[in-house]
């Protein structure tokens, strides 16, 4: 047998295996191209247009269903920043998940669908006159308290007792991204843990707030369970000082979320179960060397719910020597911009038995750095009008996305069981106009 011979069968078996772990699990290859929730690519790029957002709504609700069961008496709330919109939000709410909201857009969101209250919690370096009045309005449940000046302002805005937690920042490396690491001290969010009892004297002093608890975010795209449990025992530890300079009991202690997602094929899946075990035993055995009883833990994921239930459909528009240009770029995928993230891409609208070859593929905006995947093999047969598929493009995409260049952000096509239905329509130029009243 020649190469020649080989080559072809090596590519068809090549484009109809579908790479593991990124891909929502209702996503399978056909000669015909990738079917996501049963429906092929082609026919949904045809249908809503390119690019476009493909959210698995039982993708979501299946990895909702995968924390409650590993951590049964977890508080789990939805970081609203990964993917806010109102479908999502009430499969969360459905999922009897609590929110985390960080600004009164999204808790406008969350008012939309009528989403619990009691069950939201407010976060924010900077909470604005706007985000209180938000708050307070629709008389949330708890507050994250993240400055001395917000506890004043929250202190003498509450009209009840309002519920809040300190934000503390327990000097633990989450080894991520230096833009999303937030567990590390000299940084913009929370108190270290030098200072954060001067903000819980702070609030215990205002008669308009209630201390609830603790909360810690040590960073997003985290997989070290070893950085969650350090982070867990030292803010119970705080909690014994607050135990015994003011006689208080702390009873919640919300850990935060930033549990990593495999983007690429081979990466690894976030610990749940470990984590779920090692948190848990480092919070009651802290507690019981220090006599306080266990407190309720809340965890507040994000992206493990979502980015991996997300798929970005594009066309091809032109190809160039190893360009491949498509009609999205950096205005739909910030974050291989931001973060330099890797990301795969896949021809998607049909297979091809072409012999790959190595392309970078890239948008449409005006910055030679709007790459969207470099050096990455595609079938060399790969033209103009093809659609691509990008995974794992469910969290931090549609809400980092941007009007740069004046171009109209994507659609949120929601998918299930052969159906699929815009949940987000895409934007028009006269949404855009319609701003502009200059
Ligand atoms: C306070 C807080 N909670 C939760 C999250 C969610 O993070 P992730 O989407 O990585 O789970 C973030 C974002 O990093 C955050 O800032
Ligand atoms: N935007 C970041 C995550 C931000 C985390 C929010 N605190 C990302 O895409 O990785």
């Amino acid at each position: 047998m020649t190469l020649t011979d080989v080559l072809p069968s090596l590519g068809r078996s090549l484009h109809t295996k579908l790479e593991p772990d990124v891909w929502p699990r209702s996503t399978s290859a056909h000669p015909d191209g990738l079917r996501i929730a049963g429906i092929p690519v082609g026919e949904l790029a045809a249908r809503f247009g390119t690019p476009a957002y493909i959210l698995d709504e039982d993708e979501v609700r299946r990895r909702c269903r995968a924390y409650r069961a590993a951590l049964p008496g977890f508080e789990i709330a939805y970081a609203g920043k990964s993917l806010t919109c109102r479908a999502v939000l009430r499969w969360m709410a459905e999922e009897g998940f609590s929110l985390d909201v960080c600004s009164g857009g999204e808790l406008a969101v969350a008012r939309a669908v009528g989403f619990p209250a009691e069950r939201i919690i407010l976060h924010g370096n900077v909470k604005t006159a706007e985000d209180w009045k938000a708050a307070l309005g629709y008389e949330i449940g708890r507050v994250v308290v993240d400055s001395l000046d917000e506890i004043d302002q929250l202190g003498s805005l509450a009209r009840h007792p309002q519920r809040v937690l300190v934000r503390v920042t327990p000097g633990v490396d989450g080894h991520t991204h230096k833009a999303i690491a937030t567990g590390v001290e000299d940084q913009k969010f929370g108190f270290p843990l030098r200072d954060a009892m001067t903000a819980v004297d702070a609030v215990l002093a205002q008669p308009g707030l209630r201390l609830d608890g603790l909360h810690c975010h040590i960073g997003s795209q985290v997989s070290s369970v070893a950085s969650f449990e350090l982070a867990a025992r030292r803010m119970v530890e705080f909690a014994g000082a607050i135990r015994d300079r003011h006689g208080v009991v702390v009873r919640s202690l919300d850990l935060g979320g930033g549990h990593a997602v495999p983007y690429l094929p081979g990466q690894q899946e976030f610990d749940l179960t470990g984590y779920a075990q090692r948190v848990r035993v480092a919070v009651s055995y802290t507690a019981s060397q220090l006599g306080l009883p266990v407190p309720q833990l809340t965890i507040e994921p994000g992206r493990a719910l979502v980015a991996n239930a997300g798929v970005t459909l594009y066309r091809v528009v032109t190809v160039k020597g190893r360009y491949v240009a498509v009609d999205g770029g950096m205005s739909d995928n910030m974050r291989a911009c931001l973060y330099d993230a890797k990301y795969l891409v896949r021809l998607a609208g049909r297979s091809s038995s072409a012999p790959l070859r190595t392309v970078s593929v890239v948008g449409r905006h005006c910055e030679a750095g709007d790459v969207i995947a470099a050096d990455i093999e595609l079938p060399s047969d790969v033209h103009a009008g093809d659609v691509l598929a990008v995974p794992v493009t469910g969290a931090y995409h549609h809400s980092l996305a941007s009007n740069y260049n004046q171009i109209c952000r994507p659609p949120i096509i929601g998918v299930r069981d052969g159906w699929a239905r815009p949940l987000v329509r895409r934007e028009t130029e006269e949404d855009l106009l319609a701003r502009d009243v200059g």
